[in-house]
């Protein structure tokens, strides 16, 4: 039996990517740690978020090459989706990556108390009390609770599917409406669409992607346009949702200062990721919440100085990557008295749409704010032979430098294999390497990074700015 103490040096609550390289870390540096999850380890993103977002993506690309394959001498029949059976591949992929993560055997190895006695909620600044009564205190905290996703505060909001949801969703809906064209919100517009659905994507944004390069958005948002995907963004509001007389669900909005309504048989409510401390007794410990989110400095520190806020729960970068170096910063910090910040301009993200899309660094308009020389080179994929062999012929890279093309600032991409582009332009440019050096770069034949030499030919080939 586990020897639980009443106090540690670091107490982490929540066991996400956030939590899991933080409690890791601060036991490395000879921390005595606690981390306490009130459900499964491994938090969204394996559970909830990015891995059944992927499976569904396979399966999304999946039915659409089988419905193509004819074009390739390939007789299938006209593919449709068990939903059943995906639901269940999705979930059995699930349990698989967390059999090789492990987090709770390798909290074993490390010496860490992992306790799931329900939720974590303050009683002061230094002491944390969980659902079963037991009481834990500690020298640092750290908050790694992550954030959870938001129903809209309109009528009928309880109607509406959260996309941790979409799995429970009795069958594959026919008519299916996403509110919110974010990285979440986007995703799911091509698995439902890939699998058949009639879909109608919302956003009050002026564009899908919105904190994407706006190319980017552009591209993507053309795709769906391509795809028979009814695309409204720049509504005015989403007023409610009802029970339809056909069992379906009546979406009601405004747009262009009209009402509008349609009906559904799913309302997927992508609309937004708060920090999950409604009920963390933030108050108590004298933390603050601010537009949903837990402030914290360049160091994750929060206002109270030994209690840190980190990945989702702070806001600021909502991806795996950017919670994993954030709580090994953070426990650094936590356990050596050291400020140790994180390159947040150094993270590559993407989604899976049709085509996918992906950047890293400053979009153009970023970047000509800050300098409105810096030069930029966009090559299509139609000019990439493997794109064109592949058919897939539909995207583009671009890459922005300064002015000297001594650095590279953003790399934004959609289409095939658009992720991997970008990492290895992420490589580049964690490495410093210069847009000569990169135009220099062999790549083997025929691949889609040959895009990337492609691109920074094309910068050099610029005019040095007047
Ligand atoms: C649909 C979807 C797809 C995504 N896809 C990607 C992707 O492809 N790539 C990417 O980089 N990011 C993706 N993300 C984002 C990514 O999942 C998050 O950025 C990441 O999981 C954040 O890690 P975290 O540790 O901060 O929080 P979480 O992973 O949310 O973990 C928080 C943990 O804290 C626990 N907890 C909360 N409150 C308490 C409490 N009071 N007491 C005890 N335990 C508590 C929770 O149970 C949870 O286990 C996706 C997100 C979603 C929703
Ligand atoms: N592949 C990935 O890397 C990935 C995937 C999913 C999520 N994430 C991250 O998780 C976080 C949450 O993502 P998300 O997409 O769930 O949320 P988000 O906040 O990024 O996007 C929500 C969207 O909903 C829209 N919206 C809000 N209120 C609305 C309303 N009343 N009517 C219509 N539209 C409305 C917003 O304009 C926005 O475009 C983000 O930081 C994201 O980067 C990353």
């Amino acid at each position: 039996m586990t020897d639980y103490r009443d106090h540690y040096d670091v107490a982490v609550i929540g066991a996400g990517p956030a939590g899991t390289a933080a409690a890791l870390r601060a036991a490395e540096l000879g921390a005595s740690v606690v981390v306490l999850e009130a459900e499964r380890v491994g938090g969204t993103c394996v559970n909830t978020g990015c891995v059944p977002t992927r499976v569904l993506a396979k399966t999304a690309r999946l039915i659409r090459e089988t419905r193509n394959a004819d074009v390739y001498g390939v007789e299938v029949a006209a593919p449709t989706i068990d939903w059943a059976t995906t639901v269940a591949r999705v979930r059995q992929r699930v349990d698989r990556v967390r059999s090789i993560k492990r987090e709770a055997e390798r909290f074993a190895e490390a010496g860490i108390h992992l306790i799931h006695e329900g939720r974590a909620r303050f009683a002061d600044d230094s002491t944390l009390v969980l659902d079963s009564g037991r009481r834990i205190t500690a020298s640092s905290i750290l908050i790694c609770v992550g954030g959870h996703s938001r129903r809209l505060p309109i009528p009928g909001a309880e109607l509406a599917t959260v996309p941790e949801h979409v799995l429970d969703l009795p069958s594959l809906p026919r008519r299916v409406a996403v509110i919110g064209a974010g990285n979440t919100g986007a995703q799911l517009v091509t698995v439902f669409s890939s699998f058949g659905s009639e879909v109608t994507v919302l956003d009050l944004a002026p564009r899908v992607l919105m904190p994407s390069d706006p190319s980017v958005s552009e591209a993507v948002a053309s795709a769906f346009v391509a795809q028979r995907i009814d695309v409204r963004t720049g509504i005015d509001g989403v007023d409610s949702l009802a029970r339809a007389s056909d069992g379906g669900i009546t979406l009601t909005w405004r747009e262009a200062g009209a009402a509008r309504s349609s009906e559904f048989d799913a309302v997927i409510m992508a609309t937004g990721w708060p920090a999950d401390v409604e009920d963390l007794g933030l108050e108590k410990a004298g933390v603050e919440v601010v537009r949903s989110a837990i402030p914290a400095d360049a160091y994750f520190r929060t206002a109270v100085p030994h209690i840190f806020a980190v990945g989702d729960a702070n806001g600021r970068d909502m991806l795996v990557q950017a919670a994993q170096f954030e709580g090994e910063a953070a426990a650094e910090n936590a356990v050596l008295g050291a400020n140790r910040r994180t390159p947040h301009h150094l993270l590559p993200a993407g989604g899976f749409t049709d085509p996918d899309y992906a950047g890293v660094g400053l979009t153009e308009p970023e970047a000509r704010e800050r300098d409105i020389t810096c030069v930029v080179a966009t090559v299509q994929f139609s000019a990439v032979d493997r794109a064109v062999i592949d058919d897939r012929e539909t995207g583009f890279l671009k890459l922005i430098a300064d002015p000297r093309r001594e650095l590279i600032l953003g790399a934004h991409a959609v289409g095939e294999n658009a992720i991997e582009v970008i990492q290895s332009v992420t490589t580049a440019m964690a490495a410093g390497v210069d847009v000569s050096t990169l135009a220099n770069v062999r790549f083997a034949y025929p691949t889609y990074s040959a895009v990337i030499g492609m691109a920074a030919r094309a910068l050099l080939r610029q005019a040095p700015p007047a």
